[in-house]
Parts: C-alpha cells; structure tokens; sequence
C-alpha cells in the first residue's frame, strides 16, 4: 500500500516537472541529455526523444559551449550549485519570446541554475540545469533604465538646442575650474551672443528667432572638438569651455567662429536669415579667484565686444 502511494508520488512529481514552467535538463558527465521537460521541447522545438541521449552541443552548436561548460565544470568540481542572471548572459538558449506583454523583447531573457545530482554513493553523477523565462522582468527593467537615461539627458540638455543647458554647463564650468586649480594646464572659457537678436524676433517672429538659436547651436556643435563643452546660456548667449587652450588659441578660434556664423544663411520659411556674433574671451589664471569672477570677466570682454560696435571678439 505505502509503496503504491510512493509510486503515485513519483509518478504526479514526473508530470508536474513535465508540465512545470521552467526548462529542466539533466546532463551526464559527457553533456548527454538525460532528461529534457516540456518547456524545452515547447521553446527549442525538439522533442524528449529526438535529443536524449545525446551530446548537448552538438543538438544545439548555437550554444555557447565554452561559457556553459566553464559553467557545469565548476559545479562538478565544487559540488555547490551556480546561478547566472540574465544581466550576466541574455539568452544560454537562444528561445525566441512570444509573450504577448513583451512584444518589444525578441528572444527569452534567462536565468540559469545549475545543480548538482548525487547517486545513491553520494557522489555526483549528474547536472541539471533550471532555466527560468524572466522576459517580463528584464524588459521591465530594460524599460525603466530606458526611461532613466532619457530622463538623465532631458535634464542635462536644452530643450530647443540639444546643448548642455545652464545648470549642466554651469557645473561643468566648475570642474574645469577645481581642474585648474590641481593642474595648471590652460583653459580658457568663451561667452558669445547674437547681436541685435530682438529684431530678428520683432521682425520675423519667434519661430524665426527659434530656428535661428537652433542653427547657431547646431553650427557650434559642429566647430567645437570633443573635449570643448559648449552650453546655451540664456536666451540668445552661449558659453563655450576650450580646455588645454591659451588665450591666444581662444581668440583665434573665437575668431573663426565669428566669422563663419557671420557667412551663414539660414532658411526659415521662405525667408533666408542671417545673424552675427560678439564674443569675449578670458583664459582662466591664477589670480582669477572664484568661477564666477571668471565667467564674470568673459561676460565683461563680450559687453565690451558690444559697445566696441558688435560683431567682434574682445578679451577680458
Ligand atoms: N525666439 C526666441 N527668442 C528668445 C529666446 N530666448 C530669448 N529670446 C529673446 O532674445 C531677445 C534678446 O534681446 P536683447 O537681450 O535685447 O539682446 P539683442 O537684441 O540680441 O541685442 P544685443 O545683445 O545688444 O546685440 C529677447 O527679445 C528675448 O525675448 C528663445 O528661446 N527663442
């Protein structure tokens, strides 16, 4: 009777690892499958029978055979289990997902467990692998830092130009300041502002004044090098960081820039716009104290490029 109710047991514990919603494999030492549950035959699309008995890796060359025997090896030899997340590795079997809340995530993302088998001596004779389906977690997850760094740029960006805006320049302008202090090394800070720009909105209207900021920003993006941190300011001023550049090297690339945005012609509309610039210029020094005493004097070069008649470059 007991033993009829034990085989009963066996017999529900079969049809439950069978049905389960996990993959279960079980392996030999020679990577033979011993066992492969109804979740394997459902994803990889090969039943029980056409892959018992044989090699692991060579029913599935698509495997990562290194990185998975690295895997089972270790547990072999250490009789403890692993666990690999699918943060670690995607996808150990790669099963297309078909889950209807994550149709954005083309292949199942998998955990893996893997456990070592004892026989009746004690000693191992056998892996199992658990593969569990966490699609709907990971894509979550993938989903929210998505949302996260988009957030993160949102914040840092200006939302008509694409450029750092003023708290991200501002804090940027900091570190180059506290770097200088370490180092030495030059640095110099340019402020520049569309001259007379009221007009070009009084005379064609905001949408103009818009794209005009727009191609000055886009024009500036494409003239600065990498390490340059260009910033929109305010309204219609821009602040450029040039490390590892002197103020001669400054005002000379302040002068490029003046003199290429005073040749560009903007299309709005059916109007063509054109615009020019006045720039300061001021290579940081020791004897400049505070950032704000810096980005003080910049600012102070660029009124005196105004009342100089505009269109130009002054130094601080
Ligand atoms: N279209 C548009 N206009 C802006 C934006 N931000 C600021 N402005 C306008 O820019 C103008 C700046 O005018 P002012 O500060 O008098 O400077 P200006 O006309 O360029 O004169 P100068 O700087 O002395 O050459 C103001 O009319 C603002 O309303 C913006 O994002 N888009």
């Amino acid at each position: 009777m007991q033993d009829n109710i034990e085989f009963a047991e066996i017999h529900w514990l079969l049809q439950v690892l069978q049905n389960i919603d996990i993959g279960l494999v079980v392996l030999d030492r020679q990577y033979n499958v011993q066992l492969w549950n109804g979740f394997m035959e459902n994803h990889s699309g090969r039943t029980s029978t056409q892959v018992k008995g044989k090699n692991l890796f060579r029913q599935f060359p698509e495997l990562n055979e290194s990185w998975l025997r690295r895997k089972v090896d270790s547990v072999w030899n250490l009789g403890v289990q692993a666990y690999t997340t699918w943060e670690q590795k995607q996808n150990i079997f790669p099963f297309r997902s078909y889950r209807p809340l994550t149709g954005h995530a083309q292949w199942m993302y998998q955990n893996l467990t893997i456990l070592p088998l004892t026989n009746v001596s004690a000693s191992i004779s056998h892996v199992c692998l658990l593969l569990h389906d966490v699609t709907e977690v990971a894509s979550a997850q993938l989903g929210l830092q998505d949302a996260n760094t988009q957030l993160d740029f949102l914040s840092r960006t200006d939302k008509l130009t694409g450029l750092n805006n003023r708290g991200t320049w501002e804090t940027l302008l900091q570190q180059h300041f506290h770097q200088y202090q370490r180092t030495q090394e030059p640095v110099s800070l340019i402020m520049f502002d569309i001259d007379h720009f009221k007009r070009i909105n009084d005379t064609y209207g905001h949408p103009a004044g818009d794209t005009v900021i727009r191609s000055l920003a886009q024009h500036l993006h494409q003239s600065v090098r990498e390490q340059d941190v260009a910033g929109r300011y305010g309204g219609e001023e821009f602040g450029v960081i040039l490390p590892a550049t002197s103020q001669g090297q400054a005002v000379h690339f302040a002068e490029s820039l003046r003199q290429s945005v005073e040749s560009l012609v903007l299309r709005h509309e059916h109007l063509s716009l054109g615009m020019t610039i006045s720039l300061g210029v001021c290579e940081l020094k020791s004897s400049i104290r505070t950032v704000e005493q810096w980005l003080h004097l910049a600012d102070q070069a660029l009124y005196a490029a105004k009342h100089q008649g505009r269109n130009c470059v002054c130094t601080a």
